[in-house]
């Protein structure tokens, strides 16, 4: 936390929607959505497509205005007046093609007050450790989409803005590109700097989300710590025993299965431990035991729905096995 200006002004909060409408032509792209980002969290914002992300987003930021509702961005009510500790990263990429990447990054820079000698010697810096030094006097246009798109994000930083909000930002990357960001993120937010990011990939918000919103049809059924997300869904027993059968087994819980040689069960609500001791006393003979907890992507099917998860286009951890 930097924890001076309008920052601490708003507590521990970044951002603070509440009740945000946003209609198009007779669509209803947001509908009546209430956020609180932590400050220097990593907050993801999780849906389909056309959920209403990027629209969430955009009224964070005052790029629209909202029908109704009410936004709070690092303490102030209008967006612009804090845009200077903003970075952002939009849905539609774009760097002119002429410019170096170095004036690519230090132009980013200087929309948001950086002036721009100061610009090109952090854009310098910032290539270089990144991995992309080779690329500092090339042009835009000489540069692959996915190190365009490196570069584009290192514009977003350049100021060392106090919220960066990043609209898809893994579309695009390859998967070693990926990992390379998912940990800037996590390097931003270790320094107090509070991220946001949309995505239709559970992985990404699995991996690296302290909070995350759900968003579906424009509404947020669930925003809040991951792991609340996953307490929604009982964790799972998968139990082996040496014996088949025997009086223990009354201790089970009825919607127990049986596969091959495991139990699975949910975890009931009075814990695993009167069980474990029915099956000791029982002798069960318990040959491995373990307990785990939902995954996010299941989490999600039960706060959003199954067609919200299917639309998410994403493979469930099943499919993800195969
Ligand atoms: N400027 C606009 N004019 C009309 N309709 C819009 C406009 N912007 C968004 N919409 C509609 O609002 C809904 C939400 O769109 P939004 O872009 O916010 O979703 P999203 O979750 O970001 O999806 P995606 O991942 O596909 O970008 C969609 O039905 C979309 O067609």
């Amino acid at each position: 936390m930097t924890g001076n200006g309008p920052q601490a002004a708003s507590g521990q909060l970044a951002i603070e929607a509440r009740g945000l409408v946003k209609r198009f032509e007779g669509v209803t792209a947001v509908d009546g959505v209430d956020l609180a980002v932590p400050s220097g969290s990593v907050y993801g914002i999780l849906g389909p497509n056309g959920a209403g992300k990027t629209t969430t987003l955009r009224m964070m930021l005052g790029i629209i205005d909202p029908d109704s509702g009410y936004r709070r961005i690092l303490g102030a009510e209008r967006p612009h007046d804090v845009a200077h500790a903003i970075g952002y990263l939009p849905e539609e990429r774009g760097l002119y093609p002429s410019m170096k990447a170095t004036e690519a990054i230090a132009f980013l820079g200087a929309l948001r007050g950086l002036p721009l000698r100061e610009g090109r010697r952090r854009a310098h810096e910032l290539l270089e450790r990144h991995g992309l030094g080779h690329a500092a006097s090339r042009q835009i246009r000489q540069l692959s989409k996915g190190m365009a798109q490196q570069v584009q994000i290192l514009g977003t930083l350049v100021h060392r803005p106090r919220l960066v909000v990043f609209d898809e930002p893994f579309s695009g990357l390859d998967a070693l590109n990926q990992g390379r960001l998912e940990a800037m993120m996590r390097g931003l937010a270790e320094e107090g700097t509070t991220v946001i990011f949309s995505t239709h990939v559970i992985a990404h918000a699995e991996r690296l989300c302290d909070e995350v919103a759900i968003i579906a049809g424009g509404k947020v059924p669930f925003a809040g710590p991951v792991d609340l997300a996953r307490d929604r869904i009982p964790a799972q027993v998968r139990l082996e025993t040496r014996a088949a059968d025997g009086p223990w087994r009354l201790a089970l819980p009825a919607e127990a299965r049986r596969e091959g040689q495991f139990w699975h069960f949910a975890l009931p609500d009075t814990g695993i431990e009167p069980l474990l001791r029915a099956l000791i006393a029982g002798e069960a003979g318990i040959l491995s035991l373990s307990i785990e907890r939902a995954g996010l992507h299941d989490a999600f099917v039960a706060i959003a729905g199954a067609a919200a998860a299917r639309a998410l286009g994403d493979q469930t951890p099943e499919e993800m096995a195969r």
